[in-house]
């Protein structure tokens, strides 16, 4: 809260007569951070919420102001509810010039806002308009707020995560990712793997909505009621506000994945991975596959434990925790990318001293998300936050088929979690025993982590993607706040 009385926060940084559109005015910018000047009317411009930057124009200042699209007056360029305008004066002196740009450089130098950035275009990802949303929407941002940037677009899968675990971080102020979520993943991923994990981890991250599902920008946009659109996310990188993100730490044996977004087994699994096969129906194969799942529904044999929060203890069984997974069976899946590393290892609590309950299946369902928004239309864990240290967990054991469809049309709005066939909860640590099918023990399946294939059991979709880990009994653990991330106020 800003302590400072009335009268402070109104007694000028600097007060002068100046040229606005030809005409000599008073022009003050006070210490909350504001610039007054009289053009006909009084006017006013935030420079912490409205300015991205200034510029030189000669003898002229040109400071680059957002404002939202209903607001504006003049407007060069349609960002999807954001314009950009800029208001322009003309000191009478060199001295008065110079003292301007001095007073408004220190206020914006001020507000922690990045000045370097490195910025990871995905072309590849949803519509594959990454590279446009750069050049229309993020760049001209970029350049009105003077911030210095560097682009690499992504060449192939684990680009991203290749040049964050060799970067050096000491160029930059932050890591954009104009994609959807795997890049982000890959980054999170490539930090967790540097031997000075523990510093590169706190690098800020920013989100800019370019991929199919895009759950984490949707998420953080949301949480400040800000509408999901590339616009409004650059606006937050830019004002440079952070926030921070639990990361999860799967692993199996020495495999580690860390998660931001969710881990999925059964139905949301096996939609979001098998539907690739009919990716050219648009998103409409999400919706297509659903169905022929809901029509062939699946139940898997298997086991979960967890240590539930606060609150949610009446869940499941008592058990103790059952040691840590150890997987001898590596997969030829799996060989390229069960790599050892030197990075972080996961959290160091003590499991076997946590309170651990179990459910058996056979289950339809179970996914755990670490953020509300599992894509833009998905509402998947209406009540997780970005950093309790806690993992939302969404169980659905057995289900009538038509209940099913209704929960699946409820996700837009959160409200499937309400329905008496799931249980929804929040955990600590969990651990998977994924099983076979009930219907076809032969059968195994899918196991989804942050959109990324995890693990694939026996006889079932066949991608040429390999997997990170074993179809197995894998373990997750939550580090409250590791990661940072640009977020809106
Ligand atoms: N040039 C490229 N060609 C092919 N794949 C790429 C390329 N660059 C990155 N990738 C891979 O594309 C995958 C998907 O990227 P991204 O997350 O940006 O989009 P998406 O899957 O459409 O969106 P979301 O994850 O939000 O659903 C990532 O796993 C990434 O490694």
């Amino acid at each position: 809260m800003d302590q400072r009385s009335d009268s402070e926060n109104l007694s000028p940084f600097i007060s002068d007569r100046v040229l606005v559109n030809g005409k000599v005015v008073p022009l003050t910018f006070t210490r909350d951070g504001k610039l007054r000047w009289n053009h006909n009317d009084l006017r006013c411009l935030n420079v912490e919420k409205e300015a991205l930057g200034f510029t030189f124009e000669g003898s002229r200042i040109r400071v680059n102001v957002v404002v939202e699209k209903r607001d504006r007056i003049l407007c060069f360029a349609n960002m999807g509810g954001i314009g950009r305008q800029s208001f322009v004066f003309e000191p009478l002196s060199l001295e008065s010039l110079t003292l301007w740009s001095q007073k408004l450089r220190d206020y914006i130098d001020s507000l922690g806002r990045p000045k370097r950035l490195l910025i990871f275009v995905n072309p590849f990802g949803g519509k594959k308009c990454a590279t446009k949303i750069f050049v229309e929407d993020v760049r001209p941002c970029l350049e009105d707020a003077d911030i210095q940037f560097t682009v690499i677009e992504t060449k192939h899968q684990l680009h991203a995560k290749e040049v964050v675990k060799t970067l050096d971080l000491s160029k930059y102020d932050g890591i954009v990712c104009v994609s959807g979520d795997g890049i982000l993943v890959e980054v999170i991923n490539g930090l967790l793997e540097r031997e000075d994990w523990s510093d590169a981890i706190k690098m800020p991250i920013g989100m800019v909505p370019a991929g199919t599902g895009n759950g984490m920008v949707k998420s953080l946009l949301d949480s400040a009621g800000e509408i999901c659109s590339p616009s409004n996310a650059i606006l937050a990188v830019i004002r440079g506000h952070t926030r921070s993100l639990d990361v999860a730490t799967i692993s199996q044996g020495k495999t580690r994945f860390f998660s931001v977004l969710m881990l999925a087994w059964g139905l949301i699994a096996d939609i979001d991975i098998e539907s690739e096969k009919y990716r050219w129906m648009g998103s409409a194969r999400i919706d297509f596959y659903a169905l022929q799942r809901i029509t062939y529904l699946r139940h898997y044999n298997g086991r979960v434990s967890f240590v539930p929060a606060p609150g949610f203890e009446e869940y499941g069984e008592q058990t103790s925790y059952s040691g840590e997974p150890s997987c001898e069976t590596s997969t030829s899946q799996q060989e390229s990318l069960n790599i050892q590393q030197p990075g972080y290892l996961g959290s160091d609590v003590k499991l076997e001293n946590m309170h651990w309950r179990t459910i058996s299946g056979p289950f339809v369902s179970i996914w755990l998300h670490n953020v509300p928004w599992g894509s833009e239309d998905v509402l998947a864990a209406p009540n997780a936050m970005f950093s309790d240290g806690y993992l939302d967990l969404i169980i659905v054991k057995d289900i009538p088929k038509l209940s099913l469809l209704s929960l699946l049309s409820k996700m837009n709005d959160g409200s499937h979690v309400h329905c008496p066939h799931v249980m929804y909860l929040k955990v600590k640590a969990f651990v998977l025993e994924p099983g076979a099918r009930i219907d076809d023990p032969m059968k195994e399946g899918i196991i989804d982590s942050d959109g990324e294939l995890l693990a694939r059991g026996n006889v079932t979709y066949k991608g040429n993607v390999k997997c990170y880990m074993a179809y197995d009994k894998l373990q997750i653990t939550v580090d409250q706040g590791l990661a940072t991330l640009f977020a809106p106020v």
